[in-house]
């Protein structure tokens, strides 16, 4: 059985189409990233999958279960494009709240764990609000992995980091046995965070396949974003 199917679904906002009958599949302990331009879909899709917003027509299930119900939301996490840790908190006091919310049970303990593994130490009193961009990142992915999610949907997860941090969230995000859907429209990050591509275009899937397969339509030496890139304006 698929952990994510998305069968034939549609989002319009207004007068866009947001969505235009886009079909995939993420089966148990996959790694698939989702490619796309901007505007393809795919944050729309990344929100609809964490149950933020509600198609207007499909069908969408996440272990057989529909998308934002109780039993989801607690092996789910969903890293958004801009995540906001509450901003008045502290480090600490975010990591510590948010693992209490999720009924952790020693909520100190897992904050502490998740700052050591992070290398916050040094602003774990500051408050969230006050942070750099990277280090708001930082944190907002340590809330993400807080009570080690078994399906991640990560949206550009390596916004903002600097090199030595996206090594180490890298590092972390692969020792994980998480089923993960990576949205990113950088090719590096795909290559080192997952093992499938699904590339969208315009609301719809172009192509999905292995990296070893989309590496193989490629001519000699030719780089692995000029095959996608290819597939993109095809499908224009
Ligand atoms: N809340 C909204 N209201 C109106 N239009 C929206 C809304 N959310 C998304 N759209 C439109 O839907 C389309 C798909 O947007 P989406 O953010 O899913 O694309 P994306 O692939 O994540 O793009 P990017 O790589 O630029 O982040 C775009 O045309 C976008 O302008």
């Amino acid at each position: 059985m698929d952990c994510i199917k998305l069968s034939n679904v549609f989002k319009r906002f207004g007068s866009v189409t947001a969505l235009n009958g886009i079909s995939f599949e993420v089966p148990y302990n996959g790694r698939y990233a989702l490619l796309g331009p901007n505007g393809a879909g795919k944050s729309t899709t990344m929100k609809i999958l964490a149950g933020l917003i509600q198609p207007d027509d499909g069908r969408v299930e996440v272990k057989g279960l529909k998308p934002g119900s109780k039993e989801v939301k607690r092996i789910l996490a969903y890293l958004p494009e801009d995540p906001v840790p509450y901003r008045i908190l502290t480090v600490r006091e975010n990591l510590e709240y948010f693992a209490a919310l999720r009924g952790i049970p020693n909520p100190k303990e897992r904050a502490e764990e998740m700052i050591s593994l992070l290398n916050m130490t040094e602003f774990e009193r500051v408050q969230a609000g006050k942070l750099s961009r990277g280090n708001q990142q930082r944190l907002s992915l340590a809330l993400v992995l807080l009570h080690n999610p078994e399906i991640l949907l990560l949206d550009e997860p390596l916004n903002y980091l600097d090199i030595p941090t996206q090594e180490r969230v890298i590092d972390i995000l692969k020792g994980l046995n998480s089923t993960f859907l990576v949205s990113t429209h950088i090719m590096s990050i795909a290559l080192r965070l997952t093992d499938h591509v699904i590339v969208i275009s315009r609301g719809k899937v172009v192509w999905t396949g292995s990296i070893t397969e989309l590496r193989s339509l490629g001519r000699e030496d030719e780089p692995i974003e000029s095959v996608v890139s290819r597939m993109m304006t095809n499908a224009g």
